[in-house]
């Protein structure tokens, strides 16, 4: 069975001490496992969980394909362990921490220009040039797989989960190769088609293709192709490939050619890593301002053009219909200032569709249309920066929440947390500067496996914001097979926890934080039958995402109520569902307004599939921000963020 397919063990949450590593917040989740950003010693790590039950000899690779490689663009690894000690149910992987944004996330955000996209395209054929001379392939090159780092800019590398070196054996089966289906080369799809019971070997000009399929959605905003199901029911291209520059006329014409090379059909025809960083670095040089001018139009309010309609076809006609002709757009859709006064009580229904529930899921749920108010956003509450970046908040909501979070950190970090009981971290200074792979080593060995018997880690997992002062705490302890438990001891009573949580309540109260945070989160769902499914076999794997939108244009927040409501995927195809789809499904209030997506109407064929998706707030975690004024049964929310497939809704 493929790691992807397994069942999961319960995760660990934040706050929780997974070896000594004290876990902060999730920083993603893919179809093999869960990373989380954590801390230890006041430094920040990155700890990929992988369930052990299933996993066979992929972690085992990932630890051997991390351990070869010392590049600074690709992610480096510190060391590993099994977790918990007694009765191990995860590998974790202890890498360092690459602060920064998913390459489809900073191309999002940023709008870059060519020169831009040059830089980090350099990157990770920089990478690619390691990996290839030292004889090992990536093989899942693709945007999410690409951190851009704050700190430099540079683009690293990560996951190497599913690379394989010369040396190693295969573990897959099947005749194509793991990775992701809408970068797979041309050839790997032919073998497929036409050689039965046998496997396809990558070749380095796999990754190349791959990374020709991540410039050519760098630099149009769509993928050169989708795979769609031909008449002998095998995978083939959804048509012709369109030359760069046809689509995008901004892309200067060398990078445009560059990047149909790197997409030759003949493998033989697409250059080599090494090559192409030459080529790369030599067109850096270019200094013309079309290298330097955004390569899409920015979002404006004119441009997200959802209009309430009392007839849902109609509308979707018509979204389909504007849709048509646009060309791509990027930049941050909620940044720009406000400039319109609201009309008081200015009444509009969230997007009208009403989609009936996907059967069979979810039937306890009251079925109830959400109705949204809507309200341009006072401009005194938007800031010209990204609400991604966190700072798209008033004075009084970010001092609020910069409050709860150093009480939050208080919690977390307390005496109670945190006690180093494994010590496996290898420590390995600063990036290696130069690009070469290192020698085959042995794998890093846990050098302090040296747990003192019985050891028990006692995590801080103290959900602050759903607590009020006369609620039972729910502070969780950990038994020594690692399985949490509620405690005994209610976290408001006795102890610097319970001070630290008055006060932090307190703090909430005084701050005005609003009366729907106190509620708590709901609980996981399962995903619609065959929703999993259906997007994997859309080219969507559980962990990818993209952005949704209320519609309505400009900044908004809407006041929004429990029930079935309907979000339009917005900036881009999201895997093979086109741009300007409608995700529907439930908002649930909790500690956030949840969004439970459960099916899609796809734009070009009006045909509706089941999906798993959840709506993210503009912080990029699950749930919309609980905006100012919020009340239990109708909540404030900003009108567009993320939305991410999923395998169960946690
Ligand atoms: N070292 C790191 N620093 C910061 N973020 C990271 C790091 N490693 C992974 N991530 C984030 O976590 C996400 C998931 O990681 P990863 O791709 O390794 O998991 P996976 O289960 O193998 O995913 P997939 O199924 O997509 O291959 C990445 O897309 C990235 O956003």
């Amino acid at each position: 069975m493929h790691p992807r397919d397994r069942a999961r063990p319960p995760e660990p949450a934040p706050g929780d001490d997974v070896g000594g590593y004290i876990l902060k917040s999730l920083l993603g989740q893919g179809g093999f496992g869960t990373v989380y950003l954590a801390e230890r010693g006041g430094q920040r790590y990155a700890l990929k969980l992988l369930p052990l039950a299933g996993l066979g000899r992929w972690g085992e690779r990932e630890l051997l394909m991390l351990a070869r490689v010392k590049h600074p663009n690709v992610v480096r690894l510190l060391g590993h362990c099994h977790w918990p000690d007694r009765e191990p149910r995860f590998l974790v992987v202890i890498m360092e921490y690459v602060e920064g944004r998913r390459l489809d996330v900073w191309a999002e955000m940023e709008n870059p220009s060519a020169h831009a996209v040059l830089g980090r395209v350099l990157g990770v054929a920089r990478a690619l040039e390691a990996l290839h001379e030292g004889r090992a392939l990536h093989r899942d090159v693709k945007e999410s797989n690409v951190i851009v780092r704050e700190a430099d800019g540079e683009a690293v590398l990560v996951d190497l989960g599913v690379g394989r070196h010369e040396d190693m054996s295969e573990v897959t089966g099947g005749s194509l190769p793991p990775g992701t289906r809408a970068y797979l080369s041309p050839e790997a799809w032919r073998f497929h088609r036409e050689v039965s019971g046998a496997r396809y070997r990558s070749t380095p000009a796999d990754d190349i293709y791959a990374l020709g399929v991540v410039l050519y959605w760098l630099l149009t905003g769509t993928k050169p192709f989708h795979m769609v199901e031909g008449h002998d029911g095998s995978m083939v291209r959804s048509g012709p490939l369109v030359s760069v520059c046809a689509r995008n006329g901004r892309v200067p014409e060398e990078l445009g050619m560059l990047c149909m090379r790197l997409l030759e059909e003949d493998p033989e025809r697409r250059p080599d890593a090494g090559v192409l960083v030459a080529k790369l670095e030599a067109l850096l040089a270019r200094d013309t301002p079309d290298w330097h001018t955004p390569l899409c139009d920015f979002h404006d309010e004119h441009n997200v053009t959802t209009r309430p309609g009392a007839d849902a076809d109609e509308e979707v006609g018509w979204l389909n219909q504007v849709r048509e002709d646009l060309p791509p757009r990027r930049g941050g859709r909620w940044p720009r200032p406000v400039t319109e006064e609201p009309e008081p009580g200015t009444v509009s229904p969230a997007p009208a569709l009403s989609l009936p529930p996907a059967s069979g899921v979810m039937a306890s749920t009251s079925v109830q249309a959400a109705q949204a108010v809507v309200e341009p956003l006072p401009a005194s509450t938007v800031s010209p920066v990204s609400r991604l970046h966190g700072t798209g908040r008033s004075p009084w909501v970010m001092a609020s929440l910069g409050l709860l979070a150093v009480l939050c950190a208080a919690v977390a970090s307390g005496d109670f947390g945190g006690r180093g009981v494994l010590s496996f971290a290898r420590e390995e200074g600063r990036p290696v500067p130069d690009w070469k792979v290192a020698q085959p080593e042995s794998l890093p060995e846990s050098n302090g496996a040296a747990a003192p018997p019985g050891a028990v880690s006692t995590p801080a997992a103290v959900a602050l914001p759903v607590m009020t002062p006369k609620e039972p705490a729910s502070v969780k302890t950990q038994n020594p097979a690692g399985t949490t438990q509620p405690s005994p001891t209610p976290a408001g009573g006795r102890g610097r926890a319970g001070r630290v949580l008055k006060a932090a309540t307190a703090a909430c109260a005084l701050l005005g934080c609003p009366g729907a945070q106190v509620r708590e989160r709901p609980p996981p769902e399962p995903c619609p039958p065959g929703a999993v499914e259906t997007m994997e076999q859309l080219d969507i794997d559980v962990g990818d995402s993209l952005d949704w939108s209320f519609g309505g244009g400009g900044n908004r927040v809407l006041t929004v109520r429990e029930g079935w409501t309907s979000v339009e995927i917005i900036g881009a195809d999201f895997g093979d569902i086109p741009n300007g789809s409608m995700a529907s499904g439930r908002l649930v209030f909790g500690d956030r307004v949840y969004g439970r997506m459960t099916q899609v109407r796809l734009r070009d064929t009006s045909r509706t599939i089941p999906v798993c998706m959840e709506l993210l707030g503009a912080d990029g975690k699950p749930g919309l921000e609980l905006e100012p004024g919020s009340t239990p049964t109708a909540a404030r929310v900003f009108s567009a963020g993320g939305i991410r497939a999923v395998r169960q809704f946690e």
